[in-house]
Formats: structure tokens, sequence, C-alpha cells
């Protein structure tokens, strides 16, 4: 093995070793013209000092010059990533516990432009997926694009050629790829980049997903290959689901909204197959289109179905420039509703009326019993933006560069709903803890996953230490206590903190948690905080700061 330096990119050499994959890999030509490096107002070539495998040159002054210019403009996490992938073993500060043996994935929109073209929203990016993979207490890490049919074409053709989160292609674009009037509306100009998260399947396949059907994209989780698309086999068809299916080694169980007919199909699939199965169907109450539905919470014999007032808009589906609601609209009349379906028997238990929300990230929910054992209530938690739609436009690009350090992140709190099954027609939505506990930013959650739809007291999250643009803490949130204990570092954006539990452990937060961070430097490191002290105890930087990401998952070692 050989053991390099790295280009000082950042502000300190980093002492890398070599394994078994060239430390720069340009999968453009041979010059290393990666469509990832290439030049935009938000990411700058730098290609030629990407070298051969084995061979890593140091930047010219002039480049350096360029590097320093572009992390003074645009804090890194919200700049396109350098080059199409990198892998090596990083040099850890503090220790990885022994037990950690397994690879932390994630997902996350990291490539904002094509040629000069730079995308508008966060969501709009094209997959960036990163690797941290733990092996007796050694750390290896890397990232590499999806290749998406949507990343492909635009790499090919140069300009955008599917309809991204807030991005439509003209249509002369996408008719030179696909060559089909009817395609337009057909649901093929819809993109396949899936960029939101990755999740593991009972049956070891690792998925890419987002919020099209057509996004569901298999990986390796080793290589970070992509290997194909995750074709699902049933007849259900539709063309959009949550982003955020409920995971488990039994069953994958996610929703469809029927945007013609407004409703959701809760369906499941069982590992080892594509073909996902109905469990019922849920009406919506309110119109003119669902809600929409990132994600969703289940407790262990319920799925909760949310019917949000920001719902789908056919009309801005269609339209060719973003609306401040994207494709969404808030129809605050139409009012809010949880509904409740059995798991076993596909009935709804309940139907609750609900004060308006807004939120992205259910954290997780379960069945609050009496003393003689009866389920009396479904408690479901939630990032909750107090009902205020304007988070979406802080998550546009512009907004995110150039409010930097300015407190304009809008409030958000930990929304407790309260839905009572007696039949009650209203449920509740409160603050679980006091949100200055957590500087009122809130988002990006996670639990331990052997508490997913039980009684639980701990989640991890981004809070907010203010004054800022973006939430830029991680917090631990005890909802016994009411309290929460959070990390921060000056001009550091961290992305979602993801807690994998220590095996054998007895206690809910025995574990770790694992966050990457962006920081204001242009640097960045991968993070392991104490599940239980929430204190610091490894850190490993990267060659050069990652840009933000979103979801993420763990594969353990087999
Ligand atoms: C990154 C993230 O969290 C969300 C991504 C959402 C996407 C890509 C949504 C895409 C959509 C379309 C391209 C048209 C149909 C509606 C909708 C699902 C919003
Ligand atoms: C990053 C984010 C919200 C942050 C606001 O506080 C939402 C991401 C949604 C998609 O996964
Ligand atoms: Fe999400």
């Amino acid at each position: 093995m050989a053991s390099l330096t790295f280009p000082d990119i950042v502000r300190q050499p980093v002492t890398v070793q070599c394994c078994y994959k060239p430390m720069y890999n340009s999968l453009g030509n041979d010059k290393g013209d990666s469509f990832a490096a290439r030049k935009s107002n938000t990411s700058r070539d730098l290609s030629s000092s990407v070298a051969s495998p084995l061979r890593v040159t140091v930047p010219s002054p002039a480049q350096k010059e360029i590097i320093a210019e572009r992390n003074l403009q645009n804090h890194v996490a919200w700049t396109s990533i350098r080059q199409e992938r990198w892998e090596g073993e990083l040099t850890v500060e503090g220790e990885i516990p022994l037990w950690l043996n397994g690879t932390y994935l994630r997902n996350g929109p990291g490539l904002w432009h094509i040629e000069d073209y730079n995308f508008r929203h966060l969501f709009d990016g094209y997959s960036t997926l990163v690797k941290l993979h733990f092996e007796n207490g050694r750390f290896t890490a890397g990232h590499r694009q999806l290749e998406s049919e949507a990343y492909k074409a635009a790499k090919k053709n140069k300009r955008l050629c599917f309809r991204e989160f807030s991005e439509v292609p003209k249509p002369a674009n996408f008719l030179a790829y696909v060559g089909d009037l009817a395609s337009l509306f057909s649901g093929m100009s819809l993109t396949d980049n899936a960029n939101t998260g990755v999740v593991r399947l009972g049956d070891g396949r690792v998925v890419c997903l987002t919020e099209t059907q057509k996004g569901s994209i298999i990986i390796d989780p080793n290589t970070l290959d992509t290997l194909g698309k995750f074709v699902y086999s049933d007849n259900l068809g539709g063309l959009i689901h949550s982003a955020h299916p409920m995971v488990t080694d039994a069953e994958f169980l996610t929703l469809l909204p029927n945007l013609v007919n407004p409703g959701y199909l809760v369906v499941r699939m069982e590992p080892g197959t594509n073909e996902r199965k109905v469990i019922g169907r849920v009406d919506c109450r309110g119109g003119p289109a669902p809600g929409w539905v990132h994600s969703f919470p289940v407790t262990e014999h319920y799925i909760v179905v949310p019917e949000m007032p920001l719902r789908y808009c056919a009309q801005n589906l269609l339209r060719a420039e973003p609306t401040p609601l994207y494709k969404f609209k808030w129809h605050p009349n139409s009012k809010a509703f949880l509904h409740v379906m059995s798991k076993a028997s596909g009935k709804i238990v309940a139907s609750v009326e609900v004060p308006l929300f807004v939120t992205f990230h259910f954290i997780n929910a379960y069945e609050e019993e009496d003393e003689d054992g009866r389920v009396t209530a479904i408690i479901a938690d939630c990032c909750e933006h107090n009902a205020n739609t304007s988070i979406l436009d802080k998550l546009r690009l512009h907004n995110l560069r150039s409010f930097n350090g300015e407190d304009v992140l809008p409030d958000a709190r930990v929304g407790r709903f309260i839905i009572p099954l007696d039949g009650n027609p209203r449920g509740k939505l409160e603050a679980a803890l006091d949100p200055d506990e957590h500087g009122r930013g809130m988002d990006m959650c996670s639990i331990n996953p052997n508490y997913l739809g039980k009684k639980y007291r701990y989640a991890y999250a981004c809070g907010a230490q203010r004054p800022c643009n973006f939430p830029n803490t991680l917090t631990k949130l005890d909802f016994v206590e009411k309290k929460a204990k959070n990390w921060y570092d000056e001009g550091a954006v961290p992305s979602e903190p993801f807690f994998v539990a220590r095996p054998g452990a007895n206690e809910e937060d025995d574990g770790v948690v694992i966050s990457m961070i962006s920081e204001k430097n242009g640097g960045g490191y991968a993070l392991l905080l104490d599940g239980s002290t929430f204190k610091e105890i490894a850190r490993a930087r990267f060659p050069y700061g990652l840009p933000y990401g979103l979801h993420g998952c763990w594969v353990p070692k087999k």
C-alpha cells in the first residue's frame, strides 16, 4: 500500500493510504475531464489536478486560488462535488469502536449544474453517493455519482433531459433525447435521479430512492457501482411514491399517492421480491389532490397516512418554471388529516382532523396503551415546520448560498401528534419538547432502528445554533427529560445524524451517531459521536469537503 499526501485543497495536508482503487479516478476521458468537475459558477475545473492512478499532483498556485475563491463564494455544502468518484483510507483522530463493522451509505443531491447551467433547488442535484466503511477500527471512504438515466443523459447531451424537482427540460431537450411528444406527459420525462435516500432491503439489495418510482436504482454498496433499475414487477402503476419507505428485514412498506382519484395506496413488498401488494387504500378527506407524502410513520400494528394541506398540484406539475411551492400548493381550507390503517386488515381504524402542519420527515410513532393493554392512542412525531411552507423556498440554492450565517431559518419543532383511537374525530399536535432546546431548527432525524414503531425515548436530528440559514447542529433529543444535547462547530453544516446500535446493547442510546460535516473552509470530515454522551469519539478528515447529503443507511458486515 502506498502512502500518499493529498493536495493542499484543505488547509492542512492529509495523509491517506491508497487502497485498491486509484485515489483520483475520473470516469470521464483520460485527462480527467469529468462531468462532475466541469466549469460552472459553482464548481471549477480541477481536472488537471486529477492524476492517473496512484499519482496525485499538487495544484498549481493558480488552481489553489480558484479553489480558495470558490470556497469563499459558496459553502462547500452547496457546491457541486468536484469529481465523479474517489476512494481511499482516512486517518482517524480518536478511536473507532471495534464493534462498528459495516458500511454507512449516504445519498444526496451533490451535483447542481450541467456545463454552465446551474440548478436552482437543493433537491434538483444529481445523486452523489458517499460510503464510510468501518472494519476492525480502520476506516475507508469514497464517493461516486449515481449513474441514473437522467445523469447519463445530461452528461451526454450537456443539458437537462428529464424533469427534476424544480427543473424542467426545454421540450426540445427532452424530445431530442426520447423523441416522442406523448412521453412529455406520460411520466417518461420524469427524472430517475434517485438522490434522496438509500435503503438496504431485507434480502440484502441496496436501493437508492427518490419520489419518482422510476428513480429506484440498485447499487453495489462496496463499489457504489450502479447495478440497474429496481423494477417493480406488480401492475400497481402510478408515477410517484413516498421517498421514505419503511424498510426492515421483514418488509418494505410505502405509500403510492393517486393524483387522479385523490388517495393513497398502502403497499407492502416482501424481501426477495419486486412485487408490491396492496394492504389498503386511504381516500383523501380534503382536496383537490393528495397531500405531499415525503415520509410517513408506522407503529407495530398500524400505518399512519398523513394528509398534509401542502398538496400535489396538477397545474404546477406541468409548468416549465418553478412556482414558490414548486409542484405543490398550500390548501389551508382543505384541512389536515391523519389516517390510521391496520397493517393486518388494511382497515382504517381512525381518521382524524389535526391542526395544519408542514413536515418532510416523521421521526417515529408508537401505540399508547391503557393499564389493560388496550391501545388508546397513537403517538406520531415529526420534524414540523410550524405549518409554514417557506422552508421549501429556504432550500433554494441561492438562499442557502447567499444567507450563510444570517438568521433566516424559519422556526421548527418536534411536532407530536396524538391520535385518539376512541372515535374522537380530532387529533392533537403539540411540541414534544421546548423548541429552544434545539435552537428552533429541526429536521433530518434518525432513531435507534430497534425502536421503530415502539415507545422510544431518544431521537437524533439537526437543530440550530442561531444565527443560521440552515440547521447547523447535531442534536440528541430526550423525550422523557424533554432536553436536548447539542453538538456545534462554527460554520459547519452537518448532515443527518445516523444512529448505529452496538450489537448486544440493552440501552436505547448505546451506540454511535455518524454524520458528515461540510466545513466553512471547504474541508470536511466524518464524525462519530457517542450515542449516550453525545461527545465526539472520532473524526476523519476527507481529502476535500463534500457537498451536503440527505439520508443514509447501514449495511452491516456479512
Ligand atoms: C431530494 C428530495 O428530497 C426530493 C426529491 C423530489 C423529487 C425529485 C420530486 C420529483 C417530482 C417530480 C419530478 C414531478 C412529480 C412530482 C414530484 C414527485 C414532486
Ligand atoms: C434538509 C431539509 C430541511 C431542512 C430544514 O430545516 C429537508 C430535506 C428533505 C428531503 O429529504
Ligand atoms: Fe427526506
